[in-house]
């Protein structure tokens, strides 16, 4: 027997290959050692059907989280194990990198050494054409030909044949491995480079602190030898002061004596004193000069220290600059891999109130933690109460504007009633939200591209206790939903085509105006519906011909609250019924999305039918989860947090651009006789 880990394997000695512990021995066995070395393959010996022996040198046998089985179509319940084995990998040497890169598999096929290995499965299997194909199956099969064709015939029932010509999967999953493989390299040296960089800048900021420190030394230097000059100037003149009056006395004292000895005497007194006087003049006014010399110096030094101060804080603000730059770079390689997963993007925002504390904590722009060091939930983004509607937007606009280029984007605020869904998405005309900005932003990209003549249309509906309702007409037709293909049309809806700022600020006019909201115990202004917003971008390149369409839905949804807490009664019950029901409906689209099921009930409800090409795979989505501070509602923002970390868990695969030569149909369905 072998351990690794937790696990447990046998060794079989027919297929002299490690095999897993079989399942059934698990809840007879006791496997007995005399010691157990963590992570060390160490001699066991197994005792069948016997009572547990006590003590930590006999432990159970634990459950093996690898182990697993599928329910075959035609062999029924088959075992399946994840093996831990090392497997060949074809690289490629790349001067650039200076690093050796895993070889396309594109590339791949024009190395001879690979199309030897590929003669003999092209000789045997003659139906199989596929070339990607089949390499990407004899890499899966660790560059064995023979492998290869006995997986093949293995698994080449009719159930569950890979159908030769239809399965590009396997290419398209090993570019996608590549693409993934060479963007962890690139961010792992863009992270090597940091460290690098915050080295240097660590080196650099000592450095320019010792300098200052220095400059320091030298000013207090300069400063004492200046109190020391005007100390030694002072006690000249008073010398001086006191030598004057002294000699003018002398003399007097001479004259009125008359003694010629005494005045011969003085005389030469006089003259001594004289000469120490003049001496003493001539050192105070060279140690003066010195002394100026000396802080001349300084001067020129303090000048070079502070020249080199001045360029090293140059420095050092490039290097900051370098710094944000590679952590921007990062950021969006990390997106570019979010968006290779085809991940949805989730963000949290806690709502602004200055009445209440905030019971949440942040303790970084991705993580949000609920108070008593409870669950730390984590999303591509969180922001705080102080986040300005700015802020939230700068984050999003990388995907909006991706309509402009052809995509399908859909952004969706989630959350409790008056979390600030409406703040956030709508946001009051001082302080517009995501809808305005969006518009907004879509029309700048289109006017700065001269090449290309856009289209913008706007639509907008309500759904209202499972009915939808044209927001931008005061009729009250009920809007029904027609399937035409990979379409999802409203028929009769009413599309107005946005040219300006004016005309953006009407749509929204008309549609707030149109818009059902009705009271609730918990927030007066509380809407009770989903608002739904279609904009459609349509580019027609005159150079080449060529046609996009993206569109940008915006999704305000009705606040998520219990039925129980807002004591509603009567047609409150009601819609607080049908908001359950859609929320709930939406909640199990993305559990079948995340689960990989074949079928997504997308049609539970009208709010999944109506989302469902912006949630279907070839979207691009981000979700903004919408919290309140207050801790009355803590278990609401719990359930909150715990839908969005499930949404973010969603993979909607690699987005699709919808470029055409001819223009394809809007969401009223006009090409197709939809009114
Ligand atoms: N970030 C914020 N800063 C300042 N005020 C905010 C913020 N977020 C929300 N508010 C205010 O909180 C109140 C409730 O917000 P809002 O109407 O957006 O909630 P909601 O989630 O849309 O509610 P409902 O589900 O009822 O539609 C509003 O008065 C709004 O102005």
């Amino acid at each position: 027997m072998y351990q690794s880990g937790r696990r447990f394997y046998l060794d079989s000695w027919q297929s002299r290959q490690w095999l897993p512990f079989p399942e059934k021995w698990k809840k007879q066995g006791i496997v007995t050692t005399d010691t157990i070395l963590a992570d060390r393959p160490v001699g066991f010996s197994l005792c069948m059907d016997q009572s547990p022996i006590k003590g930590a040198t006999m432990p159970r046998v634990t459950m093996d989280d690898r182990e697993g089985y599928i329910d075959h179509p035609t062999r029924g319940r088959l075992d399946t194990y994840i093996f831990e084995e090392k497997r060949n990998v074809h690289y490629y040497y790349d001067p650039g990198a200076k690093d050796w890169l895993q070889l396309p598999v594109s590339w791949e096929l024009r190395s001879d050494h690979v199309s030897k290995l590929m003669a003999p499965i092209e000789e045997t299997l003659t139906d199989w054409r596929d070339k990607h194909d089949i390499l990407a199956a004899l890499r899966a099969s660790n560059y064995n030909p023979q492998m290869c064709i006995d997986n093949y015939l293995a698994v080449g029932d009719k159930a569950g044949a890979p159908v030769p010509g239809h399965t590009d999967s396997f290419h398209l999953m090993g570019e996608m491995d590549h693409s993934i493989k060479d963007l962890n390299k690139t961010i792992d040296k863009l992270r090597r480079d940091l460290e690098e960089n915050s080295r240097q800048l660590q080196k650099e900021e000592k450095g320019r602190k010792s300098a200052e420190e220095q400059v320091r030394k030298l000013e207090d230097k300069v400063s004492s030898l200046e109190a020391e000059v005007k100390i030694s100037k002072a006690q000249h003149e008073a010398q001086l002061q006191q030598t004057v009056p002294l000699t003018k006395f002398l003399l007097q004292a001479a004259k009125s004596s008359f003694d010629p000895i005494l005045v011969k005497n003085l005389n030469t007194l006089m003259r001594l004193l004289h000469k120490d006087y003049i001496q003493l003049k001539m050192e105070a006014s060279k140690r003066f000069t010195e002394l100026q010399e000396f802080i001349k110096q300084l001067n020129v030094g303090m000048a070079n220290v502070s020249k080199g101060c001045s360029a090293l804080g140059k420095e050092v603000e490039s290097v900051g600059l370098l710094y944000r730059k590679e952590a921007m770079q990062r950021k969006l390689l990390y997106n570019k891999l979010q968006e290779l997963r085809g991940n949805i993007r989730v963000f949290t925002r806690c709502r602004f109130d200055d009445r209440t504390k905030c019971c949440l904590q942040f303790p970084s722009d991705q993580e949000v933690q609920v108070p008593g060091g409870r669950k730390l939930f984590k999303f591509d983004k969180v922001f705080s109460p102080k986040a300005t509607q700015e802020e939230v937007f700068e984050d999003t606009w990388p995907v909006i504007t991706s309509c402009v280029d052809g995509y399908n984007v859909c952004i969706l605020a989630y959350g409790q009633t008056s979390s600030g869904k409406t703040y956030t998405m709508q946001g009051p005309p001082t302080n517009p939200g995501v809808n305005i900005r969006s518009l907004k932003e879509l029309l700048k990209i289109c006017n700065e591209r001269d090449n290309i003549d856009y289209v913008i249309q706007v639509s907008m509906v309500e759904i209202y206790n499972e009915m939808i309702q044209d927001l931008l007409t005061s009729s009250t037709q009920i809007l029904e939903i027609r399937v035409s293909g990979n379409h999802i049309l409203l028929p009769g809806i009413k599309v107005m085509e946005v040219n300006s700022l004016d005309d953006i600020t009407k749509v929204f006019q008309v549609g707030s105006e149109n818009r059902k909201t009705a009271s609730t115990k918990m927030n007066s202004e509380s809407s009770r519906s989903h608002l739904i917003c279609m904009i459609t971008v349509k580019g027609h390149n005159r150079t080449s011909g060529a046609t996009t369409t993206g569109t940008l839905t915006l999704c305000d949804l009705a606040g998520s609250e219990r039925v129980g807490k807002t004591e509603a009664t009567g047609k409150r019950l009601v819609e607080a019924a049908a908001i359950n029901k859609s929320l709930s409906a939406l909640g199990q689209v993305f559990s079948a999305l995340r689960t990989g099921q074949m079928h997504i009930p997308y049609r539970n409800s009208k709010l999944t039918h109506l989302l469902q090409p912006s949630l279907g795979g070839d979207a691009k989505a981000c979700m903004f989860v919408t919290v309140s501070p207050d801790e009355s509602n803590l278990s609401e923002t719990i359930s909150s947090l715990e839908f969005g970390s499930n949404a973010r868990q969603v993979q909607l695969g690699q987005a699709k651009q919808n470029i055409q030569k001819k223009a394809p149909r809007t969401p009223g369905g006009d090409n197709d006789n939809g009114d």
